[in-house]
């Protein structure tokens, strides 16, 4: 294979960090190296960020986040910085490396009470990191107050203090930092909001993990990166016939209705199915064939219909949802969709009319009950958007918790792969692997975009991508093809990006590290 390594990709909790750290030292590299490296990169940041800095203030906590500082301190002082340290205790009552890096720093560190922001051109937030476990408070808590209100920027080591790596949710009173530098891999609180726009831009440095301790980790989250999937991806083979790429089904709604449709069959073909039809209820038909062209149409009524266009085996993926309407139709083609071993993309109305039945679909997709079919174990993936996820997880959206662990609490109830849409959309596979995205603009944030997305993960499906690969696909074509269009972005926009979206992705197939 020649594609990057996907571990690239991954996510440490603050626990496989600290696992990761651990066994870089038991294999011979002293905690205090990685510490200098750490702050060599925290310097290396300030020197290329904020070149004119002149007077630097270094809040320091009571752990190695705070060493991190200290170190980072004498650096920057060595390079002709004047520093100021302020500390959340003394540091004679530092330990292990951070005592170290204390000591040889030499200098006193001022309370952190006495600290104003407004005395310096850069402040450096190393009050704490991966080790933050509980809400912050108390002098902390005030410091973080004060540097939130004065104008200059703040570079945090790690993490900013007060942003949970694991979940990325505020613990208290949080900075909101200018630029964040990390060590070996993000953590998810680098991309789980609101962590991720505390972060601003995050560096991530080489502190000389080897990604070899990798290995003892079993990983679960990853970034949403074309590296994650492009392995997986299905693209056209040069010997390939249309059918080879699959044909793809979007329910249309009633004949006021049917733009949904059409906005997720244009960005199926366009995604890369080989065919794609409409099935539409007989009173669309002529609102729908008004605006097709390449994508084709068919009546659908009732179940009797679709039970015989299910005869023909190479409709292959099904989207169901989008302006097709609440109620038992919904529930019923859909069932009828995955006991005939097709996949399906629910997103939309058809979420919400599984609300408070949702078992009997759920088994389904598990595989319960399923004969043999040509197309293996049919794929179920949910695009829920907040609303939407609430409806037909209603307990799980009430339970404390990230949005990652809600996910992927979903996925695995569902047996589907779900897509809890939103700025940091979360992909979340029933087996517990979870993809956080972070590609995209808020231009995004505009009607019928869901629609397009629900059509991208069934032309992904329809080529016979694996669901997991397919959903985290289409989420991030859909993000890059509205980073390549910019601002004033609509839905029907964004199918016509695709092109430059492929052929972004076949250049990064061909050249992984381009
Ligand atoms: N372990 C290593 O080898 C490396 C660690 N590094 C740095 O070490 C950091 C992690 O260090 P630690 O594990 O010491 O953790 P932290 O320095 O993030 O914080 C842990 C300390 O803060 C206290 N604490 C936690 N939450 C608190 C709260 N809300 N209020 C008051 N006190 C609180 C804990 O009791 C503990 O004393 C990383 O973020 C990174 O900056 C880097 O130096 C690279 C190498
Ligand atoms: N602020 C944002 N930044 C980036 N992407 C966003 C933002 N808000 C929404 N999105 C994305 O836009 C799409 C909206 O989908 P959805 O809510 O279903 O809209 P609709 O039902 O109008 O099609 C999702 O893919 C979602 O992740
Ligand atoms: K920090």
């Amino acid at each position: 294979m020649v594609f990057q390594d996907a571990r690239g990709t991954a996510l440490l909790t603050p626990d496989e960090m600290a696992e990761a750290d651990r066994r870089t030292i038991a294999a011979g590299t002293p905690g205090i190296v990685l510490m200098e490296r750490a702050a060599e990169a925290v310097a290396a940041a300030v020197h290329s960020g904020y070149p004119q800095a002149e007077w630097i203030a270094l809040l320091a906590g009571p752990g190695n986040n705070g060493g991190d500082a200290y170190a980072a301190a004498r650096l920057l002082r060595e390079a002709g910085r004047r520093v100021e340290i302020f500390g959340l205790v003394p540091p004679t009552k530092l330990r292990g490396d951070a005592a170290i890096a204390a000591t040889a720093f030499g200098g006193t560190a001022h309370p952190v009470d006495s600290f104003d922001p407004a005395a310096f051109d850069l402040v450096i937030d190393g009050l704490f990191g991966a080790g933050l476990s509980r809400a912050i408070e108390g002098a902390a808590a005030e410091a973080i107050r004060k540097l939130n209100a004065a104008p200059a920027p703040v570079v945090a080591i790690d993490l900013p203090s007060g942003v949970s790596g694991a979940t990325g949710e505020r613990l208290g009173e949080a900075v909101s930092a200018d630029l964040t530098v990390t060590f070996f891999r993000r953590k998810p609180g680098h991309l789980l909001e609101p962590g991720r726009s505390l972060c601003g831009p995050t560096i991530v440095a080489d502190i000389g993990i080897p990604a070899t301790v990798l290995d003892a980790i079993a990983l679960m989250i990853f970034a949403n990166e074309p590296e994650l999937w492009i392995g997986a991806l299905k693209r056209p083979s040069d010997a390939g016939h249309k059918y080879d790429r699959g044909h793809a089904v979007v329910f249309s709604g009633s004949a006021t209705r049917t733009g949904a449709a059409r906005l997720a069959a244009a960005a199926a073909l366009r995604g890369g199915a080989g065919l794609v039809t409409v099935f539409s209820p007989g009173s669309a038909l002529m609102a729908n064939a008004a605006h097709l062209t390449a994508i084709m149409l068919k009546r659908c009524d009732d179940e009797a219909a679709l039970g015989e266009h299910l005869t023909d085996a190479r409709f292959n993926a099904f989207v169901l949802g989008p302006g097709f309407g609440v109620g038992e139709r919904a529930r019923n083609f859909a069932a009828t969709v995955l006991a005939a071993g097709r996949s399906l993309v629910l997103d939309a109305d058809g979420i919400t009319s599984l609300a408070g039945a949702p078992d009997a679909l759920f088994a389904a997709a598990r595989g319960a009950g399923k004969g043999a079919s040509p197309h293996g174990k049919p794929a179920l993936v949910l695009t829920p958007h907040d609303g939407e996820f609430k409806r037909l997880f209603p307990d799980i959206a009430d339970r404390q918790g990230s949005k990652l662990e809600r996910a992927r609490a979903a996925a695995e109830r569902a047996g589907a792969v779900v897509v809890l849409k939103g700025r940091d959309t979360v992909i979340a596979a029933p087996d517990g692997r979870a993809a956080i995205n972070a590609i995209g603009t808020p231009w995004l944030a505009t009607a019928g975009t869901g629609d397009v997305l629900a059509g991208l993960v069934a032309a992904e499906l329809a080529q016979g991508t694996p669901s997991f690969e397919a959903a985290c696909a289409a989420v991030w074509m859909h993000g890059r093809a509205a980073e390549l269009f910019g601002p004033g972005l609509i839905s029907e926009d964004l199918p016509a990006m695709l092109p430059k979206v492929h052929r972004e992705l076949d250049a990064l197939a061909s050249n992984p590290r381009a």
